[in-house]
């Protein structure tokens, strides 16, 4: 049983930590209150004793209390039992209003503290069996998207996602095209309480200049000449539910500043209206740049992403999980051949091999693609080495009818920034694009310039 001991005096966690050591429970100690969202952010406890006095001449509780919807936020399920000083009452209750499971009293009596710590550990592990169970349930009725992630390198990762789904804390996904941050995504909402709203999905980093505040916000008839209907937005559409904010990292500072006002207020004004209007989505988002560098660079706000990472959560590349490849195959085998109505579709362990021996650049999203492919290729349901064409890096096809529009795309551009010595203005100009449009489409594809 993992606990979290929270008090600022060091003779009381002392105390403390004896102990429930000696009852079997292993402690960790938090001095602060930012030590103990720490301790909560990194760790997977079954249940915290928090003190909520964190100076010593205070005895408001005010810190402790404040901290209270805080850690509901990062994990619904957790049991936290506060203690107060004898004889505050109101703040006990108030506590138990702000998420808080029980509360002890100072001095505490050790019989009674133990009780309490071990019938909040069961309520917690029976909640999350709870939870557990309906999730379960809901993925076999295609509520929650499957999401294959029994690798070491993924159980931190589903640590976390299990533990902030619930709650309405706004996420960041990073990770490399293709790890599967969309389907993340969706499986965030499908075990949050807005699980019964809607999941919308936008590409806020491609939109153009004219359309993202329409897209995003909506507009009213004649607001501009092609207005002839008024227009919900993606933030409305996503009331009580979640709004997937995709690439952020290609937005226009322009349309930061937009977005941050709304994400700021939680509330908006269609493009041609005056009224402004509530919005009530959980916002996640997503990107395969380092936004750091970017805000180091001027290129993104550091407020925005402030808004937007309230916790991050990255996505490994496939090579980094290598032992998730079996599962993912077999995963895109089953759903592509139902898709097709191929019976019998299964692998040779020759197919499996060169599947793990691939070192997947282009991640999940490329090792679906092959299966697909194999799949319609082999003659027989039986998918063999040979049948999947996997492509070494170095051995990239430089035959535009062989690649995707995608990747002809990257091809094309590659090679205009090669000819024009990566003058982009140079090569925009070749490719018929403006500059800013070239440099989105660089950054997409990993491509740089020089100038
Ligand atoms: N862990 C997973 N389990 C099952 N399917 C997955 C998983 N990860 C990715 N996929 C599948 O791989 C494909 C690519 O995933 P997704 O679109 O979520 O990646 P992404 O990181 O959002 O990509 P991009 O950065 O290009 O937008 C999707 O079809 C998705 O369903």
């Amino acid at each position: 049983m993992k606990i979290l001991l929270a008090d600022d005096q060091p003779d009381v966690l002392e105390a403390l930590r004896l102990l429930v050591k000696a009852e079997g429970f292993s402690p960790t100690l938090a001095r602060s209150p930012a030590a103990v969202l720490a301790a909560v952010e990194g760790g997977d406890f079954d249940v915290v004793l928090l003190d909520l006095n964190y100076t010593r001449d205070t005895t408001s509780g005010r810190e402790g209390l404040s901290l209270l919807p805080k850690l509901r936020e990062l994990d619904a399920t957790l049991p936290v039992v506060v203690m107060t000083a004898w004889g505050s009452v109101e703040g006990a209750v108030e506590a138990m209003r702000k998420g808080a499971r029980d509360y002890v009293q100072k001095p505490w009596d050790n019989a009674r503290l133990l009780a309490t710590l071990r019938s909040q550990v069961e309520l917690g592990r029976a909640l999350r069996r709870m939870r557990r169970l309906e999730r379960e349930n809901a993925a076999l009725r295609g509520e929650v998207p499957p999401l294959v992630a029994g690798s070491r390198a993924m159980a931190p990762v589903m640590r976390l996602i299990e533990r902030i789904g619930p709650s309405d804390a706004n996420v960041l996904l990073t990770g490399e095209h293709g790890t599967g941050k969309e389907v993340v995504a969706c499986y965030l909402h499908a075990i949050s309480r807005r699980a019964s709203g809607p999941f919308v999905p936008v590409n806020a980093g491609g939109l153009a200049e004219g359309v993202f505040e329409s897209e995003l916000f909506g507009h009213v008839k004649g607001a501009f000449t092609d207005a002839r209907e008024d227009r919900i937005g993606c933030f409305e559409l996503a009331d009580a539910g979640t709004l997937f904010l995709d690439e952020i990292a290609n937005m226009p500072l322009a349309q930061q500043a937009k977005l941050l006002r709304v994400l700021q207020t939680g509330e908006l004004s269609p493009v041609g209206s005056s009224k402004v209007r509530k919005v009530n989505a959980r916002v996640l988002s997503a990107t395969n740049v380092d936004v750091g560098a970017e805000v180091h660079a001027g290129r993104f706000r550091e407020d925005l992403l402030y808004r937007l990472n309230t916790v991050e959560i990255h996505l490994p590349p496939l090579r980094e999980r290598r032992e998730d490849i079996p599962a993912l195959a077999g995963h895109f085998l089953v759903s592509h051949a139902k898709r097709y109505r191929i019976e019998n579709a299964s692998f040779d362990p020759s197919a499996i091999e060169a599947l793990l021996a691939h070192p997947f650049p282009g991640n999940v999203r490329e090792l679906e693609h092959a299966v697909e492919r194999a799949l319609l290729l082999a003659p027989s349901g039986l998918i063999r080495a040979e049948d999947i064409m996997l492509r070494r890096p170095s051995q990239a096809p430089n035959r535009l009818e062989e690649m995707t529009l995608e990747e002809a795309e990257g091809h094309l551009i590659a090679r205009a920034l090669a000819r024009t010595g990566g003058n982009v203005s140079d090569a925009a100009r070749a490719l018929g694009l403006s500059r800013s449009a070239l440099y989105r489409r660089m950054q997409h594809f990993g491509l740089k310039g020089s100038g």
